[in-house]
């Protein structure tokens, strides 16, 4: 059966593009922003990280020059973003579908981000950077998902090890660590291609 996952995090800048492509890369999977906020996208990103020949990448549902949260990117370029305007893509394929930021970012007044993985029926992973401060970010994100019933497939932790940091946060939320992306200094195919392999072991 065909698996779509929806890849989250505890913010943006967070490296939900890097690990969209890691996934593709280790599932052979289709790539697909659903509201892209500030350009060049994340598509293209990705499209420039994967390197087999199976992935597809759908156009974005709806695409927003400004950089900045989708509600006030819609507001400002008078675009209405809802779940209800933006239809997943059709595919047997399985797909990775990218949020934008964190969970909580608005789409409009009363929608969020998230309600795009409850609509499509995604698997959501959550990628946690391993700053100071990112206990809190990380476990208030998996809360908040836990007490709304949206079931969450694992983490990724993103940056310089921080043992303290992951082991309470495992130890809290019961997830699973699905990989560890570390501080790289260029992210590249060869990059992507050497974390595919390590994911694919956990899926
Ligand atoms: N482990 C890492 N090593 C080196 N650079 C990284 C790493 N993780 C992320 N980056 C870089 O940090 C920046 C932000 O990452 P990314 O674009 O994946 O974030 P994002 O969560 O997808 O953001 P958005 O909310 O805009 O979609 C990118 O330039 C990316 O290449
Ligand atoms: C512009 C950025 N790269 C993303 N596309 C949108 C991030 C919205 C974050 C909103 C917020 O949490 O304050
Ligand atoms: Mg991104």
């Amino acid at each position: 059966m065909a698996l779509r996952f929806f890849v989250t995090a505890i913010g943006t800048d967070s490296g939900k593009t890097i690990f969209s492509s890691i996934l593709c890369e280790a599932l052979g999977a289709d790539y697909w922003k659903p509201v892209q906020a500030g350009l060049p996208g994340d598509t293209d990103t990705v499209r420039s990280l994967v390197s087999n020949k199976k992935t597809f990448f759908h156009e974005e549902g709806i695409k927003l020059k400004t950089p900045a949260s989708p509600h006030a990117a819609g507001k400002k370029e008078e675009v209405e973003v809802s779940t209800q305007r933006i239809e997943i893509p059709q595919s047997t394929n399985h797909m990775v579908i990218e949020g934008a930021g964190g969970v909580l970012v608005p789409l409009n007044d009363n929608e969020n981000v998230i309600d795009l993985a409850v609509k499509y029926n995604a698997e959501v992973i959550v990628v946690s950077n391993l700053y100071l401060g990112s206990i809190n970010h990380t476990l208030l994100t998996l809360d908040w998902l836990n007490k709304n019933n949206i079931p969450v497939r694992g983490i990724v932790f993103n940056g310089d090890p921080n043992p303290e940091s992951q082991e309470i946060i495992l130890k809290r939320s019961g997830l699973e660590e699905l990989l560890h992306i570390y501080k790289e200094e260029e992210i590249t195919k060869k990059v992507i291609k050497k974390y595919a392999e390590r994911l694919r072991e956990k899926l």
